[in-house]
């Protein structure tokens, strides 16, 4: 499998001087094409950080990220975002269909009805068939994130980063969405770099954890999950192997959380 992204130190403060913030503080990691990531660390590290800093939405203090063996300089076609808050990044006066034609950014010489049809394609893709001429306002909170997720999809980006994505959603749905979102990261092929708060959705999905320091954050470990790509929401989180991985990666961050508060100033 060839790298897809490249991460090399990494630093990231907010404000300067004798009041910034520090952040990210050398964060290395790479991402091989094909991979499902997830990201863990304790509250307030600095994971969203991380997570535009690699979509190219941040500028960097110091380190490079590389997307497809280039230096990342802004915002490119080839990475998407998925954010936690679907409510505010679908446009409420936009049907579904069109919310998701609006992710095809790149396609601009693409007609209008083969955008909309693969428009329909993905919303079918995420169990909305019949919705397409909804608004999102008329659909449950699970149902938005699935839009969010289809128009996340549209753009054809080869990497997809989750920022939280299913944190609103309840504990029934949030298990459907899990096996949706690893169900259409491999009908998509799509390279996927998830956050998230929940360890066991961390281990549950993912091909590697890489679990964060706090901040200012680095990499504190980086586990591969040996579990095979079939997952199952019974026996995946019965296998022994899957508890070794998730006591390993909570340990990790409960051992943060034990540690004296950090001082806010870096
Ligand atoms: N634009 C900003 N300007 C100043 N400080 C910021 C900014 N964005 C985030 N911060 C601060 O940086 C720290 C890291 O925030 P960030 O959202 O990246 O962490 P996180 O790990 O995603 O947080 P959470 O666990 O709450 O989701 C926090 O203390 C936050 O208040």
């Amino acid at each position: 499998m060839d790298v897809m992204l490249d991460a090399r130190e990494l630093a990231k403060a907010y404000g300067s001087g004798p009041g910034a913030l520090k952040i990210l503080d050398g964060i290395s990691f790479s991402v091989k094409r094909g991979e499902f990531v997830s990201i863990v660390g304790p509250s307030g590290c600095g994971k969203t950080t991380l997570l535009m800093a690699l979509a190219g939405l941040l500028k960097l203090d110091g380190g490079d990220v590389s997307f497809k063996g280039r230096k990342l300089s802004g915002p490119t076609p080839g990475i998407s975002v998925v954010f936690q808050d679907y409510s505010r990044s679908l446009f409420a006066w936009k049907s579904n269909l069109d919310n998701v034609v609006f992710g095809m950014v790149r396609d601009k010489v693409q007609a209008k009805a083969e955008k909309q049809a693969r428009g329909r394609e993905l919303l079918a893709a995420v169990g909305l068939e019949g919705f397409a001429d909804h608004y999102p306002w008329q659909l449950s909170g699970g149902m938005q994130q699935r839009v969010a997720i289809a128009r996340g999809l549209a753009s054809q980006s080869e990497l997809l980063l989750l920022d939280e994505p299913l944190a609103a959603v309840d504990a029934q749905t949030r298990a459907d969405m899990q096996d949706l979102l690893l169900e259409l990261a491999e009908r998509f092929q799509q390279t996927c770099i998830l956050v998230t708060h929940d360890v066991d959705e961390a281990v549950y999905m993912a091909d590697r954890v890489v679990v964060l320091t706090r901040r200012p954050t680095r990499v504190d470990h980086d586990i591969v999950v040996d579990l095979g790509k079939k997952r199952d929401q019974i026996t995946t989180r019965e296998d022994a192997r899957f508890l070794e991985i998730r006591h390993d990666v909570m340990a990790a961050i409960r051992r943060f959380r034990a540690q004296a508060p950090i001082a806010e100033k870096a």
